[in-house]
């Protein structure tokens, strides 16, 4: 299982390749944000209209408010023009041309559930939205948030494949806030800003499949006790259980997740816009584990996912937490199949 791994990925690279914002406009992009009214989709529209290499950021949603939402952002005094479109009898014209779709839409978790629970009500909306991006923009990169993202990717995967337009380097899952979730504990504990920590977050975005690469922290994290190391895997793989139980009902992360997904969103952007050496962590098709989809390190291009960077060498501790990982993803990724193919 190990061996396919590739080489330790250049940990300045990660840092590189997310953290710096472009401020150039090489090229214009039309940015979709599905599900933009909702506790994500908002202030995540609100941080894409502030990049300078978006030219059209499209609101898509259910809610009466969608419209709103779009004049309000409308009047900010930033390039980008925006869109609002309500409804399934708008979202034709919201994806049209299309190069990024982001996809916030769907139930969050309420304390005491799990990602899988919002399955039944999420997949379909996933489904949908896909079927819909492989006919008016089949070559848009997506970029799912909407949980759970293990079985949510191969879900658009499989409706893109149905439509013969699948490229499986335009598909991704968004797993940012795990990593972003990372540096910052990290930060705490070391004592230094956060911003200049980098690791690489593998595996996929629930409980056990979050698999923080804390032997390739950088800088090195000061913690020598295996069980504190122990302990703040444990926080990272369940920190978004964390933010639902501090809600209590309101809902799950959407604030952090959002800057997460601008990011995220950002990285794609200075990839199809030709800026090199952009890393960033996501999920995708993958055949470096048993898992036929795997988050680790990837290069973003032209193209979207340029290249696997894989997740270099594992010490014993990450190995165990990889063969933990390997049931639960190809359980999540059978029943994200099992559910197109019905
Ligand atoms: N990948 C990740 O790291 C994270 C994922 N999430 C997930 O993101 C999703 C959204 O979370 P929130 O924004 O907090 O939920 P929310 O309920 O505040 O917003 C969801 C929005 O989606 C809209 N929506 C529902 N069905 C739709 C459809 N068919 N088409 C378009 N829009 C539709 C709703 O009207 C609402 O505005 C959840 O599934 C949540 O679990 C949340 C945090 C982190
Ligand atoms: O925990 C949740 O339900 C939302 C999520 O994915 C996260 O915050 O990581």
């Amino acid at each position: 299982m190990f061996s396919r791994a590739l080489k330790p990925i250049a940990a300045v690279a990660v840092q590189n390749g997310a953290k710096n914002f472009s401020t150039t406009s090489q090229k214009n992009f039309k940015v979709v944000v599905a599900g933009a009214s909702g506790g994500i989709g908002q202030p995540l529209s609100l941080l894409l209209k502030q990049n300078a290499l978006v030219t059209h950021l499209a609101l898509y949603d259910l809610a009466p408010v969608t419209p709103g939402v779009a004049v309000d952002l409308s009047h900010m005094d930033t390039p980008a023009k925006v869109t609002g479109h309500k409804g399934p009898e708008q979202l034709a014209d919201a994806i049209k041309g299309a190069d990024l779709v982001v996809i916030p839409a769907g139930v969050p978790r309420k304390p005491g559930m799990t990602r899988d629970d919002l399955f039944n009500t999420n997949a379909s909306i996933v489904r949908d939205l896909a079927s819909v991006v492989a006919k008016e923009a089949p070559k848009a990169i997506m970029a799912i948030i909407t949980n759970p993202v293990n079985s949510m990717v191969p879900i658009a995967s499989e409706v893109l494949k149905n439509a013969g337009v699948y490229d499986p380097n335009r598909v991704l899952g968004v797993t940012t806030l795990d990593v972003v979730r990372a540096c910052s504990f990290i930060g705490e504990i070391n004592g230094v800003d956060p911003r200049t920590v980098s690791i690489p977050v593998i595996g996929g975005h629930s409980g056990v499949t979050i698999i923080p690469l804390l032997s390739q922290a950088k800088p090195a994290v000061k913690l020598t006790n295996q069980a504190d190391i122990k302990k703040l895997t444990e926080r990272i793989q369940e920190a978004g259980t964390e933010v639902v139980k501090a809600k209590a009902g309101g809902g799950s992360a959407t604030l952090s997740m959002a800057y997460a997904g601008a990011r995220l969103a950002g990285s794609v952007l200075r990839g199809l816009a030709g800026e090199a050496n952009v890393v960033e962590c996501a999920y995708i098709k993958s055949d470096l584990t048993e898992a036929g989809y795997f988050a680790n390190p990837v290069l973003f291009g032209k193209n979207g996912v340029a290249k696997n960077l894989g997740y270099g060498e594992l010490n014993k501790f990450e190995q165990e937490l990889l063969k933990a990982a390997i049931p639960e993803l190809l359980k999540n990724i059978e029943t994200g199949v099992k559910f197109v193919k019905k």
